[in-house]
């Protein structure tokens, strides 16, 4: 019951509903309780003594009380109904505002597919059972207790007997109840292992066929789907083990009530009339006790889904706003960053080597600032911490003299840009994927980014300009032609700081020197990050920092680090090594520098 106490928040603002579906049931079952009391006053009052003139009050009694009953199963439907959808927009709102809030630390270790399964079978789950299967369930209990009443009423003793048997099944119940639950817990697992298959197989695909690993995918696939069907015939298997017993138990008091009911009524201990009736009452009472099983079902996966659930949304967010969180004026930021003594390893890697040891770095606005180093250096960590993606282990990062810890992080992420090496853009127009993040952005402006980042002759030359939808993941355009519109919806925010994470690599040299040309003037006064392993990159930076296994190898100018021996000159010559000694007198400072 503790996940449903987890729960309340979400469905106990709508009490009244819950009330309301498990009132109706309630007083539908009552009233349905009254049909054999009836039974037995036509049987005993009008045919055994032949007096027929209470019929029509009967009838119409009979007729009252179905429209009744009619009104009560409709208040529980509708209650239901409410209460379950209410419930399920409200969790599956709170699970995705709490993905929205997770940092990316989660997301590191998180599954796609796993996630999407509790966001749609789990929270399906809950609403079946909080919205039906639970008030289904107090109304086994209510028919019992009703029952029993009505039974007592009219022969205490065989009801004291027949009802006896309702313990044991109560018991094996609940016995099954607690073998089930672990079965059901696993087959969540096996389908939240298949789904993320299925999912990494389709966003894969390309990466399958040409590697051509089909087979591989079946035999992965094949072991999911075993486990899944293994576990659901551990649940056919508890299924057939109880459903029999609870099945013989429930029937056997109703061969036990005709049994000694029987002998009662041509012993003159019963009337007839009173046999019938409660013959009728005891089997409205076991219906749905042999429906306990389905009940108990319904109650076991909802709690498995409800754990899942809350596991989700209780998890810690590590990158949050501390509690006086300093909102800075998008205005007065001037861009001024600095990292003192950043050391950094990432979450649950503590057996690996920081990512970063000792950093240092200051960038005073408008500086533009170049990273190299081989693949795992940590240049891409400098800019995620930068962006508190994480938060720093040691030492601290200031945008101009706060600690960004301090600072309010949608200001920070606001004035921030970024472009990512892998170009997401989302299944939309053009158009919508350069303004996002910037909704209000006229056309002009959109257009406008789109020039600098040399995307606009391109876009231009679409049969739909920038109405053209790019498909799930950005399909149909080549990887320069994302990467150009990344950097147009960068640029279009127009950030205090523009970080490029090698976001030119899939675009030409003659490209990436037109945009690196735009940026120079749209950069003036904003601090720029540049990732990158071409030295042609980095090479108008005001300072490039050479990263290796963490730590600062080289800083300093182009100029300067290509005169000293190191890392950055070895890089300079394996780049320039086969370039004809023309074209690099032509560009003056690029001249094969010898060891
Ligand atoms: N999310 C992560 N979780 C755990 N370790 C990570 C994560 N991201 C990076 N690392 C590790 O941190 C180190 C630095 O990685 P980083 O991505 O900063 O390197 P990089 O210089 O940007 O590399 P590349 O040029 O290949 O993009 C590497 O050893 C990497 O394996």
């Amino acid at each position: 019951m503790n996940v449903f106490r987890g729960l309340k928040t979400f469905f106990w603002q709508d009490k009244g509903f819950l009330l309301g579906s498990v009132l109706g049931l309630a007083v539908a079952t009552a009233l349905g309780l009254v049909y054999p009391l009836l039974l037995r006053v036509l049987i005993d009052d009008m045919i055994t003594p032949g007096e027929y003139e209470g019929l029509t009050g009967l009838a119409l009694l009979a007729v009252g009380i179905i429209v009744l009953k009619a009104c009560s199963q409709y208040v529980h439907g509708f209650s239901g109904g409410r209460l379950g959808n209410r419930l399920a927009y409200r969790l599956r709102q709170a699970s995705y505002k709490k993905l929205q809030q997770l940092s990316f630390s989660f997301y590191d270790t998180a599954r796609t597919g796993d996630l999407m399964s509790r966001l749609t079978a789990d929270i399906e789950g809950i609403r079946n059972f909080i919205g039906f299967g639970f008030a289904q369930l107090m109304n086994t209990g209510f028919l019992v207790l009703f029952g029993f009443i009505m039974m007592a009423t009219i022969d205490w003793r065989l009801t004291l007997m027949t009802m006896a048997i309702i313990p044991i099944l109560g018991y094996v119940a609940v016995k099954f109840e607690l073998g089930i639950h672990p079965v059901f817990r696993s087959i969540r697992a096996a389908v939240s292992r298949l789904t993320v298959n299925v999912q990494e197989n389709i966003m894969g695909v390309r990466t399958v066929k040409s590697f051509p690993s089909e087979e591989h995918e079946m035999k992965k696939f094949r072991e999911g789907n075993e486990n899944y069907r293994d576990n659901h015939l551990t649940l056919a298997a508890v299924w057939a083990k109880y459903f029999p017993a609870i099945e013989f138990i429930a029937n056997a008091s109703v061969i036990l009530l005709l049994l000694v009911g029987g002998i009662m009524v041509i012993n003159r201990d019963l009337t007839l009339g009173s046999l019938v009736s409660m013959n009728g009452m005891l089997g409205m009472i076991v219906a749905p006790l042999w429906n306990l099983g389905f009940q108990i079902n319904n109650y076991t996966q909802s709690k498995a889904a409800g754990e899942r659930l809350l596991e989700l949304l209780n998890k810690p967010i590590q990158v949050k706003n501390n509690e006086h969180a300093i909102e800075l004026d998008d205005e007065g930021i001037r861009g001024h960053v600095k990292f003192c003594d950043v050391s950094f390893r990432y979450p649950n890697h503590e057996h690996q080597p920081s990512a970063l040891l000792g950093f240092n770095l200051d960038a005073p606005p408008g500086s533009v600032i170049g990273l190299l180093g081989g693949t795992g250096s940590g240049k891409s960590t400098v800019v995620q911490l930068l962006l508190r993606a994480y938060d720093v282990g040691d030492g601290s990062i200031t945008l101009d003299g706060v600690d960004i810890r301090d600072l309010d992080l949608a200001t920070l992420r606001r004035q921030s840009a970024i472009v990512f090496q892998e170009s997401f853009l989302f299944s939309t127009t053009i158009r919508e994927n350069i303004s996002y993040g910037n909704a209000y952005a006229s056309d002009d402006e959109i257009a406008w980014a789109a020039k600098l980042a040399q995307a606009h002759d391109f876009i231009m030359e679409l049969p739909l300009g920038y109405d053209t939808i790019v498909g799930e993941r950005g399909m149909g355009l080549s990887g320069g032609q994302k990467q150009r519109i990344a950097i147009a919806r960068a640029l279009l925010l127009k950030p205090r700081i523009l970080i490029l994470d090698d976001s030119t690599s899939a675009l030409d040299m003659e490209t990436e020197h037109a945009i690196q040309q735009s940026l120079r003037q749209v950069m003036k006064g904003r601090t720029t990050f540049i990732i990158a392993h071409r030295i042609s990159s980095l090479r108008q930076a005001d300072e490039i920092l050479v990263l290796d296994r963490g730590r600062v190898a080289q800083r300093g100018k182009h100029d300067q680090l290509i005169k000293q021996p190191g890392l950055y000159r070895e890089t300079y010559n394996t780049q320039y090594a086969d370039r004809p000694e023309g074209l690099e007198t032509a560009r003056g400072q690029e001249r094969k520098v010898s060891g």
